[in-house]
């Protein structure tokens, strides 16, 4: 008998999560049947759609997320033992799958061959947060060669390769986030050209300082007053914002106020567009061959925060949405 420890959505978030919102139970599980596998996971993930999700999810459910899980058992041959599948599965340990789309989820998928780069980065630079960076960037920012490109969450799981991959299309990148030491990442290792500390620094003053001509393309990351500083005072004629996300206020009671930004669009005739990671998902391998390919040769680095153990997922999740991470954020059972 397998016995899953299960994190349950007890009760909806009001404002920051509480450790108490969530609930460790266990669940015993039942013989696999066929077409069904069993699959134990191995990371987890934890990402800040968890939190501006909510409060469309169901309480009493398992709580969402992405996992990398180790086929155990197995009826259905899609799923062989001993292959590693990324999925949906949710906080929890064990898990019975048939294989098939929960409903509003992705599908299960047996991991590519990553050419021995960890398992791990199926939730990170070769999964979701890495094919938001990569189609973010080329579908949706399209820079071009000598633009200065903004982006903010810069030292997060998307914002750090967002930086990355604008540096490999030839674009001068500004990177902001909230530490100094996040900052001298992105400048010595990631090879961004400049940062930004939010918490610290009058982000106007110094985007015009590192910026001086203005900015041809932002990559939205966090919302908010950031955004609307650099929607209305910084971007040059025609250029582009991507809204991948709104950070800034999923933890907020209410919804958060900042000054209007339809003045700097109309300015500056800028094409603002939102963007969400699914819609790729009928060409999801290209964005994994491609950025898999740039760490190969050199171009793209990856860093994962890994906390220990599953029973430290609320905490993992907790210290990601305070800015505790650098690169993706991850569990390790
Ligand atoms: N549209 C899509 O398909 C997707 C959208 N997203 C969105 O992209 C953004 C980044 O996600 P992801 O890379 O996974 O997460 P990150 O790895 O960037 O982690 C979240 C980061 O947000 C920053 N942050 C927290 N609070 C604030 C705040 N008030 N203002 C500014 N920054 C804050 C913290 O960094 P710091 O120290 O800098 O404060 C923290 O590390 C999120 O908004 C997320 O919702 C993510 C994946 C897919
Ligand atoms: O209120 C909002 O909508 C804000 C959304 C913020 C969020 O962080 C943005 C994007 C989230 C991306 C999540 C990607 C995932 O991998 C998990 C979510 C969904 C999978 C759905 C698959 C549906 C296939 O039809």
């Amino acid at each position: 008998m397998v016995v899953a420890k299960v994190f349950k959505f007890e009760k909806q978030f009001d404002g920051f999560p509480q450790e108490t919102d969530l609930k460790l139970v266990e669940e015993q599980l039942p013989e696999i049947k066929d077409g069904e596998f069993l699959a134990e996971a191995v990371y987890l993930s934890v990402d800040p759609y968890m939190r501006a999700y909510a409060p469309r999810l169901p309480l009493g459910e398992t709580y969402v997320g992405g996992q990398v899980a180790k086929v155990t058992e197995s009826k259905n041959p899609k799923f062989p033992v001993g292959k590693y599948v990324v999925a949906h599965f949710g906080w929890r340990t064990h898990t019975i799958s048939d294989g098939k789309r929960t409903p509003g989820w992705t599908i299960p998928m047996v991991l590519p061959d990553f050419g021995g780069l960890p398992a791990s980065l199926a939730l990170g630079v070769l999964g979701m947060p890495g094919n938001t960076a990569y189609f973010g960037v080329t579908d949706i920012l399209q820079p071009q060669q000598g633009h200065t490109v903004a982006v903010t969450g810069a030292a997060g799981a998307v914002g750090s390769l967002v930086g990355q991959i604008c540096k490999i299309k030839g674009c001068k990148v500004i990177g902001i986030a909230g530490s100094d030491e996040k900052g001298k990442w992105l400048v010595d290792e990631l090879g961004f050209d400049s940062f930004i500390n939010y918490k610290s620094d009058d982000v106007g003053k110094a985007l015009k300082e590192a910026a001086p001509q203005g900015v041809d393309r932002y990559f939205d990351n966090v919302g908010g007053e950031i955004s609307s500083t650099i929607i209305n005072q910084h971007m040059k004629n025609f250029g582009r914002v991507a809204v991948c996300g709104c950070i800034s206020g999923y933890n907020e009671k209410e919804p958060p106020k900042a000054t209007p930004i339809q003045k700097g669009v109309l300015r500056h005739q800028l094409r603002m567009q939102g963007l969400h990671s699914t819609r790729w998902e009928d060409k999801w391998m290209e964005g994994i061959l491609q950025n898999k390919k740039w760490i190969e040769e050199g171009r793209l680095k990856y860093r994962e925060t890994v906390t220990e153990g599953f029973e430290n997922m609320f905490k993992a999740f907790t210290d990601m949405l305070r800015g505790g991470n650098f690169g993706k954020a991850i569990v390790k059972v």
